[in-house]
């Protein structure tokens, strides 16, 4: 006999608020921080085990729910505790995954395997992150870098880490599929993980444009997508979305998040500086320009994926595309009004505007 597994899969002594929490699970802009805050910082365990019951994963695959807390927790113990890239993010991409796979648009579309694939992919997708790009492991001569040649460096080694975690028998969610469905699942899983590498970004956009162009649809506009191809591209997209999504979300949470990338690009940006490197633009502290970064990241990249993706999946992502536009209307405005920032660069001339307050967010 094992011990009994805590119903929503985390000791907790927040049970009833935690419980009434998670039956928001399929709501866009949940609150990750309180899930986090209420599970006992177990913010990916409680959400994965919420969403694999939810969509009855366990009876449909015979997983042991001790099997999947068990591989759940110790994942959550290989994400980092760095600020952006850590369990938190994982546990809020894989909800935003869960509910991006709802769209009515994709009603029947994925098998239930592919289903699995996504929610594990983005459960696992930044597993043991360290906290710094791809391009600052390259330039230091990582043992990453040297493992993994240089491409899709984090991507590669994020995938490695989550199926070497399966290896343990009493984690081995995957224990009861067969041979061809393992197959199937590792080859997706990894064809969506390397798909969060930003670099392949433009290419993923140009296809899912593509893609949206010549759009088949069934009687109750139900997208038809027949090859792998297709198929792997949708999902594709949808994990990059659900990894873009920070600019989507309710603005309170939006802020957060722009907070703890600022300080993950700005610790490597310290640590560039200590190791007499060209400090990247980007995480350098000391010319924070907070806004014009999300401005520019929702102008250049996160606004044009996620128009496509809303045009693919018309009109199921509307509301999240009027959200994003009305965030990024929130920081244009703070970006031509005097910055809250006092001390740093672009404060307004006029003197009355020195006495504010020393967040970047007010
Ligand atoms: C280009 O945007 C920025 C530049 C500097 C500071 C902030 C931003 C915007 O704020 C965010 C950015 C990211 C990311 N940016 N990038 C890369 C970084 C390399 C440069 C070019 C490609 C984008 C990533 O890989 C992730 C997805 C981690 C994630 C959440 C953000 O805000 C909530
Ligand atoms: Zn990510």
């Amino acid at each position: 006999t094992k011990t009994p597994i805590p119903e929503l899969g985390v000791d907790t002594p927040h049970t009833e608020e935690l419980r009434s929490l998670l039956e928001r699970v399929n709501d866009w802009g949940l609150d990750t921080f309180r899930i986090e805050d209420l599970s006992g910082q177990r913010p990916l365990t409680a959400i994965t085990y919420k969403i694999f019951q939810e969509r009855q994963l366990l009876n449909t695959y015979a997983i042991e729910p001790h099997t999947l807390i068990s591989y759940l927790l110790t994942l959550e113990d290989h994400y980092q505790q760095v600020p952006y890239h850590n369990k938190a993010h994982g546990a809020d991409v894989c909800q935003s995954m869960h509910v991006l796979l709802n769209a009515s648009a994709l009603d029947g579309v994925f098998t239930e395997l592919e289903v699995m694939s996504a929610i594990f992919a983005s459960a696992v997708h930044d597993v043991d992150h360290p906290g710094v790009t791809n391009q600052f492991l390259i330039n230091t001569k990582s043992d990453l870098a040297i493992m993994y040649n240089d491409e899709s460096v984090l991507e590669n080694h994020h995938l490695a880490v989550a199926f070497k975690l399966l290896q343990a028998n009493e984690r081995n969610i995957f224990a009861h599929l067969t041979a061809k469905q393992i197959k199937t699942l590792r080859k997706m899983v990894i064809d969506m993980v390397l798909a969060t590498d930003m670099s392949k970004h433009m290419q993923l956009l140009a296809d899912l444009k593509t893609m949206v162009e010549s759009k088949k649809v069934t009687g109750n506009n139900i997208i038809m997508l027949e090859s792998y191809d297709d198929r792997i591209q949708v999902l594709q997209n949808m994990i990059h979305c659900a990894d873009l999504s920070n600019p989507t979300k309710p603005l309170d949470i939006y802020i957060k998040w722009t907070d703890r990338i600022m300080e993950e690009f700005w610790r490597q940006g310290d640590k560039e500086r200590d190791l007499g490197l060209e400090v990247s633009p980007m995480c350098d502290r000391r010319v924070a320009s907070v806004e014009k970064h999300q401005v520019g990241f929702i102008e250049f990249i996160v606004h044009p994926l996620w128009e496509t993706w809303a045009d693919l999946v018309y009109p199921d992502a509307s509301a999240i595309l009027e959200t994003l536009e009305q965030n990024r209307d929130w920081y244009q405005a703070r970006l031509s009004s005097p910055s809250s920032t006092p001390g740093t660069g672009n404060l307004s001339s006029s003197p009355t505007n020195t006495n504010i307050s020393s967040s970047q967010h007010q």
